[in-house]
């Protein structure tokens, strides 16, 4: 499809402007859902202003909190359980010595969080904290909504997002991240290189480290603005668009003597949800490029491996090199 906007793939992930409200159907939001769709397709990642709705401030607030967080007892940090992997907490270990992490599962409702708090600061909670973080997932979820909604729009499937979203087969869940200082000059990975499982992610950080791999095979770097979000495409809307959009492999290598914070929020299937390409991406050649799958025996076979390079096509991909 033609558009008058010029992406620079190969330097740059695209930023789009968020903060003028346009109405569902408008011209300027069908403009914006094909600068989405475009960016979806070609980086599987861009990057939203916002501040409408989280003025600087407010991140700035968020990140010093962060702080505040992990500077909690282990002890404490490590009552943060979730039978899934990476949904509770995760201290360093040999293979990532710089990453330590925070999950919340359902994060959309406050009574969540507030638990999360009551956990984290027993002596009468942190509602500071907790208020600072109650607002900021609940932001991010929406700004999720509205990412998602603009996709599926941009094909003319809006009925997807009902399906999903509004029928409410979906699950929030948030990470709080901390990257350690680095002690010597050497670059370090934070984050291994991966693909967001789910089925869009929404981040922020306050300092430089995100990377995505380009289609030409290069690392770019994520611009950091701390007023900006960055969005992920996930798996899951890959096998849904029958690998029409893209999938950003992202990492975090850090080069900074300074702490790094990231608060990320994904918006996932259901556990026995089922991914499955939607039928108006089938051809008449009739080719699914994916097999149906639970999302849960998805997470577990990934989970058994999280180094492995395209999960995705090893687990479900029906076609080489989808
Ligand atoms: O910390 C970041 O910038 C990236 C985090 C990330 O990729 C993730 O949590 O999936
Ligand atoms: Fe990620």
């Amino acid at each position: 499809m033609a558009s008058d906007y010029d992406f620079d793939y190969e330097t740059k992930v695209p930023c789009f402007d968020l903060t003028e409200c346009f109405e569902e159907g408008s011209q300027g939001w069908k403009k914006l859902c094909q600068q989405v769709r475009q960016a979806s397709e070609e980086y599987g990642c861009f990057q939203v202003l916002y501040t409408n709705s989280v003025p600087l401030e407010q991140h700035e607030d968020m990140f010093m909190k962060m702080k505040e967080l992990f500077d909690v007892p282990l002890e404490l940090k490590r009552k943060n359980k979730n039978p899934k992997p990476y949904d509770g907490y995760i201290g360093r270990t040999p293979k990532n010595p710089y990453i330590e992490s925070m999950g919340i599962e359902h994060a959309e409702k406050s009574d969540q969080v507030r638990d999360f708090t009551n956990l984290m600061w027993p002596a009468g909670g942190n509602p500071s904290f907790c208020e600072s973080l109650d607002s900021m997932t609940k932001k991010m979820i929406e700004l999720e909504h509205i990412c998602l909604k603009m996709v599926f729009d941009s094909y003319g499937l809006e009925k997807y997002y009902e399906s999903l979203v509004e029928k409410d087969n979906t699950i929030n869940v948030v990470h709080l991240v901390k990257y350690d200082s680095l002690a010597t000059d050497e670059p370090a990975i934070g984050a291994t290189a991966h693909t967001d499982k789910g089925i869009i992610t929404v981040l922020n950080s306050n300092i430089q480290g995100l990377e995505i791999l380009s289609k030409k095979n290069k690392w770019i770097l994520v611009e950091p603005r701390k007023e900006t979000f960055t969005i992920f495409i996930g798996d899951s809307l890959k096998v849904w668009s029958n690998g029409r959009v893209h999938l950003a492999r992202h990492r975090v290598m850090l080069k900074e003597k300074n702490e790094r914070y990231s608060y990320v929020a994904f918006v996932i299937p259901k556990d026995d949800g089922v991914v499955e390409v939607a039928k108006e991406f089938i051809d008449e050649d009739g080719l699914h490029r994916y097999r149906p799958y639970k999302f849960n025996d998805f997470l577990r076979f990934y989970y058994a491996d999280v180094y492995q390079d395209d999960a995705l096509q090893s687990f479900a991909g029906v076609v080489d090199n989808a």
